[in-house]
């Protein structure tokens, strides 16, 4: 077997958080500013602690914090961040990077997609009416002094149950994501993977490349207690289709296009960790345990693989819930899928709407892709892995060296939105797990939903509630 085969790890590079030892800073813009009167210094110290108590009970433990205190901006002309108590690190510009407030921009809708419009900005005002606005790095823009005229700023979300989605800026766009940290401490990156479309009402599946997402513990720990005798959701044939077969389980479920295995991770405090993660990779408004799907591990044997198909859910499959994010209702968002092992040959997740990765946009990520095996090579691929000629197998594996496909690699991830930002289903999120050619493929699926998920709302599915009985946190209530 020469071509097609998955290349290692190459020499991605890899920015390590710095620790800051510096004393938290006010997040007040008078005190900012210097313009403290006595009264204001004299209520500092109390707002301090205020914030101090907010930050904690929202966001974690002091650890946590200290985690995630990145001094350096490495984007150009940033300066060294102070970080305030009482806002999520790394979700909000917190530094000046013009001493003259700048007056210009360009802004682009939620998500990046379309025409960039030049905007004058010539007062403090103007900044706010603009509404709720993002930076390339996925910070929110509190200030006419946090952004460098000229540029480009990005709308966020205008309604509950809609969110900030990552603007795909150029295909192969790499940036630290500030505040976000992996498994073992590196700093998560995101890479675009798709184009960027020049009509905002079109799209190219939005997929994005996860670096540094799980520690290679983490990875093994996920794919340790799939088959660990105290988890009740252990491996079984994989279900799915429609909501009652995902609620219900058992045999009528199982497809004969999804060929894996799975497990469930719902109990354990690293399955709640990544989730949390998770959450904040995608700049969501903090952790919701019922807009979340439990963890579900996959395990695929040679030959097995997963027709191409959406995350979500259709909107007409029952009456009982809103199924359609558009109209005020509720589905998946986005999948983080996770890699848990390397893959030699075979096992790509493949985005069958979407052209082929060029080596001038990605090298890194085409050379791991390794050379397009050749046709008789394929022959050979499909008869080794038992798999019929013709067969919906045999079918998708020409996809995933035709079209657009990623290659596994344990401990990275990848990003990829259901949903348009207005929340439109989106039919271009169509991806498949192309079938094994040699070895075993171990993954996860970290789904997230723009609002509670389906039998996990108690009343209104924009204002999810964080606690949940165990009945409900199960992935198959009232299933086996
Ligand atoms: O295994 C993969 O690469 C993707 C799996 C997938 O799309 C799914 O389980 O929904
Ligand atoms: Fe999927």
């Amino acid at each position: 077997m020469a071509g097609g085969k998955n290349k290692g790890r190459g020499k991605s590079s890899s920015v390590t958080p710095k620790k800051s030892n510096k004393t938290m800073a006010v997040g007040s813009k008078a005190a900012k500013d210097g313009q403290s009167s006595s009264s204001i210094s004299y209520l500092v110290p109390i707002l301090v602690v205020i914030g101090a108590i907010l930050y904690k009970s929202q966001y974690g433990s002091s650890d946590e914090i200290a985690q995630s205190l990145n001094t350096t901006d490495p984007t150009a002309g940033h300066r060294k961040m102070k970080v305030p108590v009482g806002w999520q690190d790394g979700f909000y510009t917190i530094e000046d990077v013009v001493t003259v407030p700048s007056t210009h921009a360009t802004l682009y809708p939620n998500g990046g997609n379309g025409p960039g419009e030049t905007i004058t900005i010539e007062s403090d005002k103007d900044f706010l009416d603009l509404g709720r606005v993002y930076n390339d790095m996925g910070q929110i823009v509190q200030s006419r002094t946090h952004f460098k005229n000229g540029a480009s700023l990005y709308l966020g979300p205008t309604r509950a149950g809609t969110h900030f989605q990552w603007p795909a800026v150029a295909l192969g766009h790499r940036r630290p994501v500030s505040g976000v940290y992996g498994g073992d401490g590196k700093q998560v990156e995101l890479e675009t993977l798709t184009e960027p479309t020049e009509n905002a009402a079109s799209s190219e599946p939005r997929v994005f490349y996860v670096h540094n997402f799980l520690s290679a513990a983490e990875a093994d720990e996920f794919v340790k207690f799939s088959t660990a005798p105290e988890n009740p959701y252990k491996m079984a044939p994989s279900t799915g289709g429609t909501h009652k077969a995902w609620n219900q389980g058992g045999d009528g479920a199982v497809l004969t296009t999804r060929t894996s295995e799975n497990a469930f991770d719902i109990t354990t405090k690293q399955s709640f960790d990544v989730k949390k993660r998770a959450f904040r990779l995608l700049r969501m408004n903090g952790y919701q345990e019922n807009m979340a799907d439990g963890i579900q591990i996959l395990r695929y044997k040679v030959g097995q693989a997963y027709v191409a198909h959406h995350d979500y859910f259709p909107t007409h499959q029952s009456k009982d819930f809103n199924w359609d994010p558009l109209s005020g209702g509720s589905n998946r968002f986005a999948t983080i899928f996770l890699y848990l092992s390397d893959v030699s040959y075979g096992g790509q997740t493949v985005f069958p709407n979407c052209e082929k990765l060029s080596a001038e946009k990605s090298p890194e990520l085409v050379e791991r892709l390794g050379e397009s095996p050749s046709a008789s090579e394929l022959k050979e691929f499909v008869s080794n892995a038992g798999l019929m000629e013709g067969s919906w197998e045999d079918n998708l594996i020409h996809k995933c060296y035709e079209k657009f496909a990623v290659p596994p690699r344990r401990g990275d991830a990848i990003l990829f939105y259901s949903q348009r930002p207005d929340g439109l289903l989106d039919t271009n999120s169509l991806h498949g797990a192309c079938p094994i050619l040699n070895g075993t493929k171990w993954g996860a699926n970290l789904w997230v939903w723009n609002a509670c998920r389906y039998s996990q709302c108690s009343e209104d599915p924009m204002l999810p509630s964080e606690e949940l009985t165990p009945a409900l946190k199960a992935p198959f209530p009232g299933g086996s």
